[in-house]
């Protein structure tokens, strides 16, 4: 999973020509974007009862139970999600049934929550002697503030459709079976551009007009986008992550991480 996630954000940075640094690939990149390409958000969910479940915990058991496995994990999945974050996408997570752990990590990196009323978000790192290693620790605070991501990490506690709401962590909540749909509706406030205006084009001059109003709407919402993630693109934010990584090395691994992962259900 974690290979995969990566290679998908590979596939996305390429996509929306978004060079790894965090920066347009050049001062007018904007005006550089693929003009066949009208993506501007991007929804992620999981399968059947469950968004995601975090580490595989059949790999971990055999490949990554030492600190040092579990260090270049928490790397290479704080860059993946720190990389999503950085792309000029608006992103939702439509959260149908369980998120643990790393599952849970993953829902703060996107911008917006649709969770549906019986969906269950739990950070269960504490409870197995660790912290979160995905960079979850630092965007939860960001999210929920410092006092509440205490009691959300500290007590394993799920994270529920309404307390989630209320902690202005949940954005959307949606009926059972309902969240992609809803998350969907919530992204096309986005769109100032439908086909529809498009077909109006009676002739070339129209047709122009409604390519550039197009284009134009898609760099408006990436520019904000790209603006708003500039923020986290700091010295500062990357030195938290790389502590938040450094306490995750100093914990998973040890005796009572590997008897908690050991005795998990897979
Ligand atoms: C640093 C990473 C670390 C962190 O930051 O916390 C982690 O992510 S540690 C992993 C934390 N995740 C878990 O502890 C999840 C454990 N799984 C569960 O609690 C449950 O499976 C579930 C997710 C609540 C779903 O329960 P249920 O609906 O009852 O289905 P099953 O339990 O039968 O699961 C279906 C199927 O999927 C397998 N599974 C689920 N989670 C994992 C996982 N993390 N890794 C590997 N496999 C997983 C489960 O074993 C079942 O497989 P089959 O028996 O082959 O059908």
């Amino acid at each position: 999973m974690m290979a995969e996630l990566s290679d998908i954000v590979d596939k996305l940075e390429n996509i929306v020509k978004f060079d790894t640094n965090g920066n347009l690939n050049n001062v007018n990149n904007v005006n550089e974007l693929d003009k066949e390409n009208n993506l501007i958000g991007i929804i992620v969910t999981g399968s059947r009862n469950t968004f995601c479940s975090g580490l595989d915990l059949s790999v971990a058991k055999d490949h990554i139970l030492t600190p040092e496995n579990g260090k270049k994990m928490s790397l290479l999945m704080q860059d993946t999600l720190f990389r999503f974050g950085q792309l000029p996408l608006i992103s939702v997570a439509a959260v149908e049934g369980h998120a643990l752990g790393g599952g849970a990590e993953l829902v703060t990196a996107c911008d917006f929550r649709c969770i549906s009323e019986t969906s269950k978000i739990r950070f269960v790192q504490v409870k197995m002697s660790v912290i979160p290693g995905w960079g979850g620790g630092k965007r939860l605070i960001d999210i929920v503030g410092g006092v509440n991501a205490l009691k959300i990490m500290g007590t394993s506690d799920p994270i529920t459709a309404q307390n989630g709401l209320e902690l202005g962590f949940v954005d959307v909540i949606a009926p059972h079976g309902e969240c992609v749909n809803r998350a969907r509706e919530f992204l096309n406030r986005y769109v100032y551009f439908s086909e529809r205006d498009e077909r109006k084009g009676g002739n070339g001059n129209d047709d122009n007009i409604n390519e550039n109003k197009r284009i134009n709407s898609v760099k408006a919402v990436r520019g904000l986008k790209l603006l708003i993630s500039r923020t986290k693109n700091s010295e500062e934010y990357k030195n938290f992550l790389l502590y938040e990584h450094e306490l995750f090395g100093s914990l998973w691994g040890q005796k009572e991480n590997v008897d908690a992962v050991l005795k998990t259900r897979k």
